[in-house]
């Protein structure tokens, strides 16, 4: 990431509440931060802390209760439901821990059903190439392990050439060795189409990977910490 890069997201004293009276969740809590464009930010903390929360809001999958939150020119908060459908669709890359590709469809197929959507998305094969997958684009889901449907998820995700990849616990359902393999993957895209990423984790190991570590506890920003250098996910243990 270029030192002087711009500032991509802006978030100030962000707060979600979830539900009311006594079932209320504060959810998160004057969270203010911003991203820089190309950054690699990790966002760590417990269960419950309110990683999943920031993520979906800077995705546009859910709104702040509290607080303002953009992406370049696009206000967030407030943003309409078509607005928001917009911002994610032209903008936004999501990876979660489960793959939710379609069974019946091969991996070029689920790759290619977002190209349709896209403005300018990036050569199919390109896209499977780039997470290692070329000689596995005509088989189905179920004749891949779980790293490589991970993978699959990850090219449907930047194959519309995103400006951001937000990914939740993408390692979360998979062995070391599994993980490490789409932790790279996720760095390359980062290093080499500059793609802003933003990576929950419960790992601590994996910080080390990312510019930025963003700790969140009980829904605050408890501390932020910048690695003077990133070390690849193969050089990585836990
Ligand atoms: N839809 C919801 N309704 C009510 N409470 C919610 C909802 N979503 C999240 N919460 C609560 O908000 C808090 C933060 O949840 P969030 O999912 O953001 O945490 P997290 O750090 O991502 O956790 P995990 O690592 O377990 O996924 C938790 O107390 C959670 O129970």
């Amino acid at each position: 990431m270029p030192p002087d890069a711009p500032i991509v997201f802006r978030a100030r004293d962000l707060a979600k509440v979830y539900g009311s009276g006594e079932v209320e969740v504060i959810a998160l809590h004057d969270v203010s931060l911003e991203i820089a464009r190309g950054e690699f930010v990790v966002l760590l903390g417990a269960s419950g802390s309110g990683k999943s929360t920031l993520l979906n809001i800077l995705g546009g999958l859910d709104v702040p209760t509290r607080g303002e939150v953009s992406f370049g020119d696009h206000l967030l908060s407030g943003a309409s439901e078509a607005e928001l459908t917009r911002y994610r669709r032209e903008h936004v890359g999501f990876v979660f821990q489960f793959y939710n590709l379609i069974p019946s469809l091969t991996v070029r197929e689920n790759v290619a059903l977002v190209t349709d959507i896209a403005a300018h998305p990036m050569d199919i094969d390109e896209a499977i190439a780039l997470v290692d997958l070329s000689a596995r684009r005509d088989h189905f889901p179920a004749q891949l392990s779980g790293g490589e449907q991970q993978r699959v998820a990850i090219a449907r995700a930047i194959v519309k050439k995103p400006d951001v990849l937000l990914c939740d616990e993408p390692t979360g359902a998979l062995d070391y060795s599994t993980g490490k393999r789409v932790l790279d993957v996720i760095a390359r895209i980062n290093r080499e189409l500059g793609t802003t990423a933003v990576v929950i984790t419960h790992n601590a190991a994996i910080a080390g990977m990312a510019d930025r570590v963003i700790y969140l506890g009980d829904g605050h920003i408890l501390r932020v910490e910048r690695n003077a250098h990133k070390v690849s996910p193969a050089e990585l243990s836990w």
